[in-house]
């Protein structure tokens, strides 16, 4: 098969349902996006539409709030990625603006007293929440039950990966085994008429850091993925309710490059506020990730030592952050390069 349009959208309902040709046929679809770019849609999942609206409606208003509000939630404040970022915070390509999105990172609930917390495990702390929010505890609620679904989701995502690869369905148990996973609630205002094509981003061309990412999208586009056979980059239309699934940069090394994690991007021209909600699911942090089975032929070596998840994701995103510092402290100078990074 040869994919040479935006990610296919695939029918996840095979997986909850009893008909084997067409678990299989999922699962072999599956496979053919993991090695084409890493990228697929799904539908007939088991998130409630009204779950997905509500989150949605929650992240509008969240980033409705005046500037001095949100402010006062900003994650700099933290050092486990809660909370509020700003626009301009983050630069993820080379030679591009500081990007016009703000955003809210939610993850598990870890209070101050777990070990996590304790031994400053991977984006392990209290949630930040906006009290200042009218419905505040609505917020919450709606959050932590969407968090929630989205970890159920992206285990059933891994069960199919597993099978993608010859595995035992249950081959991830592990790894999905007190997972970390961050929630990241994105606003893109519109890109103004004027603005340089060249260097203005919503979010810059990036690979994501995690394992697996799943992308609800609300009705605006601006999402494009690259593909590199033809060199172009693809409109990723949203489809109501669907999420965007990809690999991030973890699963490819886990699977010895066999699988992609693939460049994508967010340009929003759209003359619309954009709202979109990545679910980034890294796994179990001391799980150690080392060249899957059936990853590699016969005498083949392994491309890569065996590492933590917690090593894996941590860090790189740091300097997507300074590399936006830096752009805006630089008078008359080039801005600051980066390599493409990934975001958590
Ligand atoms: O907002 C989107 O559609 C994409 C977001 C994304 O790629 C990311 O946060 O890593
Ligand atoms: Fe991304």
């Amino acid at each position: 098969m040869t994919i040479a349009s935006a990610p296919p959208i695939l029918d996840f309902s095979a997986f909850y349902g009893s008909d084997e040709q067409a678990k299989a046929s999922l699962v072999a679809t599956v496979r053919e996006c993991c090695l084409h770019n890493g990228f697929f849609q799904i539908i007939g999942h088991d998130v409630p539409a009204q779950l997905q609206e509500s989150m949605l409606k929650c992240t509008k208003q969240l980033f409705a709030l005046p500037q001095k509000e949100k402010d006062e939630l900003l994650k700099d404040k933290n050092t486990w990625n809660r909370g509020y970022e700003k626009i301009g915070s983050q630069i993820l390509e080379a030679g591009t603006a500081p990007e016009l999105k703000e955003g809210f990172y939610i993850g598990e609930e870890i209070p101050e007293n777990h070990p996590y917390f304790v031994n400053k495990r991977l984006n392990s702390g209290p949630n930040v929440w906006p009290n200042t929010l009218a419905h505040s505890e609505q917020f919450k609620d709606v959050s932590m039950a969407y968090y929630k679904s989205m970890h159920r989701l992206a285990r059933d995502i891994l069960t199919v990966l597993a099978q993608t690869l010859d595995l035992d369905p249950a081959y991830f148990q592990n790894f999905t085994n007190d997972a970390v996973a961050t929630l990241r609630l994105l606003h893109y205002p519109p890109q103004t008429p004027d603005s340089d094509e060249k260097i203005s981003r919503g979010i810059g061309a990036h690979t994501d850091f995690g394992s697996v990412t799943l992308l609800l999208q609300d009705e605006v586009d601006g999402l494009q993925v690259y593909e590199k056979s033809t060199d172009e980059w693809l409109d990723v239309k949203p489809t109501k309710g669907a999420y965007v699934v990809n690999l991030g940069n973890a699963f490819m090394r886990w699977s010895n490059d066999k699988y992609i994690s693939n460049l994508h991007r967010v340009i929003n021209k759209s003359g619309k506020e954009r709202y979109s909600i990545p679910f980034f699911y890294s796994g179990n942090p001391d799980y150690i990730i080392d060249c899957l089975p059936n990853c590699r032929d016969a005498g083949e070596a392994a491309k890569y030592e065996p590492i933590t998840v917690e090593q894996a994701v941590r860090g790189a995103y740091i300097r997507s952050y300074g590399a936006a510092e830096s752009f805006k402290k630089s008078v008359n100078t080039t801005p600051q390069r980066l390599a493409t990074a990934g975001t958590v």
